[in-house]
């Protein structure tokens, strides 16, 4: 095969993640928010490259746009957003069966097994990912390429959101205004939010590397998803030396599918 397109989508449950791969080779990447059905039908009924770029913005400078139907590749923890596809001619749905890792359960996220496969896969086994996104998780393997297993708690978009929308007195804050780490004793709502949510959640994160180091001193760990750059940059602050020794990679789900299923 050579210079054949297809079309990676990753649903998650706040955004869309797309990638535009040649071959096996990871072209353009973007994000949308959850597409209307009207959009999805059009591609459907019309699904050359040419309408995908239109439809969801992906850059890119090829020099000659194939017309032929293009192949979506689809991994998705939403079922709902998943039924949506199904009327897509030429769809492949990666299941847990797709992924070469030993020892998964059958309710595994998708996400976090393409994540924790592609980091393996990039950076050597054993590996941890974190993948901060709506959810944040850590998903762990080991040398045989096994899942140790890992763990599943809000993330800080969805911590925000919780205390904003289930409290008659707490604004709702947003991840995207947040630059420096807030004092940690702080003396307006905002930052007293922001203390309790943020430096919670850089310990536990501190708390679930150093034990994984204890199992695996010498394992790479990589950050992904949303909130990644964001945790990455207040870990710097508040502990260098983890810090340090994180990768942060927001591509980590599409090195999964491009090392699996492309062929
Ligand atoms: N442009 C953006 N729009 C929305 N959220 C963003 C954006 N940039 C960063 N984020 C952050 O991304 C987080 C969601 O992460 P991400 O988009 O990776 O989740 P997801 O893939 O939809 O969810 P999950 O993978 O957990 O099901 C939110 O907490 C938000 O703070
Ligand atoms: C935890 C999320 C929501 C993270 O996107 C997803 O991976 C999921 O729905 N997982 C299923 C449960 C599990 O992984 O054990
Ligand atoms: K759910």
């Amino acid at each position: 095969m050579n210079n054949h397109p297809s079309i990676v989508l990753i649903i998650g449950n706040s955004r869309l993640h797309w990638a535009l791969f040649i071959d096996k080779t990871l072209y353009s990447t973007g994000d949308t928010f959850h597409l209307p059905e009207s959009i999805i039908q059009q591609l459907a009924q019309n699904p050359t490259l040419d309408n995908w770029l239109t439809a969801i913005s992906l850059p890119t400078n090829l020099s000659i746009i194939p017309d032929y139907p293009i192949p979506l590749i689809l991994a998705s923890v939403v079922p709902s957003q998943t039924a949506l596809w199904q009327i897509y001619p030429h769809l492949h749905i990666i299941t847990l069966e797709d992924v070469p890792l030993q020892g998964m359960y059958p309710t595994l996220g998708i996400d976090r097994a393409l994540a924790v496969w592609g980091a393996g896969k990039l950076l050597g086994f054993p590996t941890l990912v974190i993948d901060a996104g709506t959810a944040l998780t850590f998903t762990g393997a080991d040398d045989n390429q096994c899942l140790v297993g890992g763990a599943i708690l809000p993330g800080l978009g969805l911590q925000l959101a919780s205390l904003g929308q289930k409290t008659g007195q707490l604004p709702l804050l947003e991840t995207s205004l947040m630059t420096s780490l807030p004092p940690r004793f702080a003396m307006n709502t905002s930052e007293a939010i922001q203390s309790g949510v943020i430096y919670t959640l850089l310990s536990g994160i501190k708390d679930f590397i150093e034990a994984w180091w204890q199992l695996f001193p010498n394992s790479q760990i990589v950050m992904t998803g949303g909130d990644s750059n964001l945790l990455k940059s207040y870990l710097q602050q508040q502990f260098p030396d983890i810090a340090e020794r994180l990768i942060v990679d927001n591509h980590l789900i599409f090195q999964g599918v491009g090392n699996i299923v492309i062929s």
